[in-house]
């Protein structure tokens, strides 16, 4: 495996300060170390900067639209960069938001990619449709042909236009959707894989239906680290109970490693100042760093 790692250390797409650590957390835990000793090719980009713009007042109820789309547009142009230098992408959030960039400037290198979206949350408000007006719980909407009528035109989101059709994309973990998003859901008949359907069916009935209803597209991975149960992450802005086992959490990466299509992989909201303790954060830290190794090859059995 080649991969290029991209830090993003941007936080706007939401309130609570911290997950702009997590790069160089990730970075400190030995992630590029441990990627190389399992044999793969790594090579660092750095982290990102990002504009602070000022007087981002909210837009239609938005919050920091204009710092959101100013960094998403420098994460498109970045995946886009690493793509074209052959790499299989790593994105370091960063909160969410991130992944209207990442898978952005993914397909405008490869082409139409499959989404499998592995979070607690759907993340798929419209920028009317949120409570919060954080842009952290909307990135699929800026992403999905068909909400492109329910996204209005931003400030400094001129750059980007909607990549991927609902027809690719997978969720697997959902288990704290909103009910605006849930209507959404079902309106374009999206492929969800709840928290319900990992306990009916088991992760590894989840992973062979995902696979086998997605086409053979390259894969993006949007990993939120807040789908695994917050017992083993709590270190992160939005826990929900309920969540994947470290097990599980680990197995989504085995399976979609062995596809051989994984081109790209964001692993994003982790908090190191949500942790309540040291051993809070270095166990969600270490969970993160486990799920990219087991992307890129790292097997259980040794
Ligand atoms: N759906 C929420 C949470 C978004 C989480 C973003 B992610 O997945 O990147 O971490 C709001 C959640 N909900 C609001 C009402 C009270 C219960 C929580 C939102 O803010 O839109
Ligand atoms: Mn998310
Ligand atoms: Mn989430």
């Amino acid at each position: 495996h080649s991969v290029g790692i991209i830090g993003a250390p941007f936080s706007k797409g939401q309130p609570k300060d911290g997950v702009e650590c997590a790069p160089n957390k990730l970075r400190a835990a030995g992630l590029l170390e441990r990627l190389q000793q399992q044999g793969c090719a790594v090579k660092d980009y750095g982290n990102l900067t990002f504009e602070n713009v000022a007087l981002d007042e909210p837009v239609k109820g938005s919050k920091s639209v204009r710092t959101v789309g100013s960094a998403n547009q420098r994460l498109s142009e970045a995946v886009k960069a690493v793509k074209r230098d052959g790499h299989t992408a790593v994105m370091l959030g960063g909160d969410h938001s991130l992944a209207i960039g990442s898978i952005h400037g993914h397909t405008a290198a490869v082409g139409p990619v499959s989404v499998v979206w592995v979070d607690a949350h759907a993340d798929i408000h419209t920028p009317l449709s949120s409570n919060t007006g954080n842009i952290h719980g909307q990135p699929m909407s800026y992403l999905l042909y068909e909400l492109q009528s329910k996204v209005p035109p931003l400030p400094n989101f001129s750059w980007m236009k909607p990549c991927l059709s609902s027809r690719d994309l997978v969720y697997i973990g959902l288990r704290d959707v909103d009910p605006e998003e849930h209507y959404i859901m079902k309106l374009l008949t999206v492929k969800a894989f709840s928290m319900t359907q990992v306990d009916q069916l088991g992760v590894a009935r989840v992973m062979e239906e995902t696979c086998d209803y997605l086409s053979k597209k390259p894969i993006h991975l949007s990993y939120d680290i807040d789908a695994i149960d917050p017992s083993v992450t709590p270190a992160t802005g939005t826990p929900a109970v309920g969540g994947l086992t470290y097990r599980e959490g680990i197995y989504i990466t085995e399976y979609l490693c062995q596809t051989g299509l994984l081109s790209a992989v964001d692993m994003v909201e982790v908090n190191p100042l949500r942790g309540r303790t040291e051993d809070d954060v270095h166990s969600t830290v270490s969970t993160a760093v486990d799920l990219l190794l087991g992307c890129f090859g790292r097997r259980r059995e040794g």
